[in-house]
């Protein structure tokens, strides 16, 4: 029997200065995706909500005190790896606009900040142009990305079902 995507969440720190809007990412030390600018987030751990876990991973890769209430939705994107789909991962996005502490390097990212209008895309996932500026800007994406037997380019990007 094939498992189910993995469910992850994804949380997306947005502040507005003089420069305009601003996004926190980080660049991934270790593990799935390492060397790539990668969205704060990872995988739920069991009994959790993606609510909680997208606070939890935020703490744990930043240092930064978010909590569940100053989340709002923004999306929700399903990576399809056909070629390996051990990797399929069901992604709950997340903006935050309000937290406590400031972000500071840890064992799995090197967080900074980055201009909306400027985002790494060289740097992140190929697929990350499909979705990421659109869950910034409150279009709340539900999108199926299929990638490539490289696992790494994007075959197709559709609406998510039901
Ligand atoms: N195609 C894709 N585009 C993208 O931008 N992010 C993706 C992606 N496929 C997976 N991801 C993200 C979602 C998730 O946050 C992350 C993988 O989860 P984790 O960071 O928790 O994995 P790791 O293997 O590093 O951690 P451990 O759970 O400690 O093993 O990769």
């Amino acid at each position: 029997m094939e498992a189910g995507p993995v469910a992850v969440a994804l949380c997306f720190l947005l502040r507005t200065d003089g420069s305009g809007l601003s996004v926190l990412l980080g660049r991934k030390k270790a593990g799935f995706g390492a060397g790539k600018v990668v969205g704060v987030g990872g995988k739920l751990e069991p009994g959790e909500n993606s609510l909680e876990a997208a606070c939890r991973e935020v703490l744990e890769e930043t240092g930064v005190v978010v909590r569940p209430g100053q989340l709002a939705a923004a999306g929700r994107i399903f990576f399809d790896f056909p070629a390996n789909p051990r990797w399929n991962m069901d992604a709950d996005l997340f903006v935050a606009r309000h937290w406590e502490g400031e972000p500071a390097e840890s064992a799995e990212i090197v967080p900074a900040w980055y201009r909306v209008d400027a985002l790494p895309l060289a740097d992140m996932w190929h697929d990350a142009g499909n979705w990421l500026p659109l869950a910034l800007t409150g279009g709340e994406p539900r999108l199926r990305i299929v990638l490539n037997e490289d696992n790494a380019t994007v075959a197709a990007v559709l609406p998510l079902g039901g």
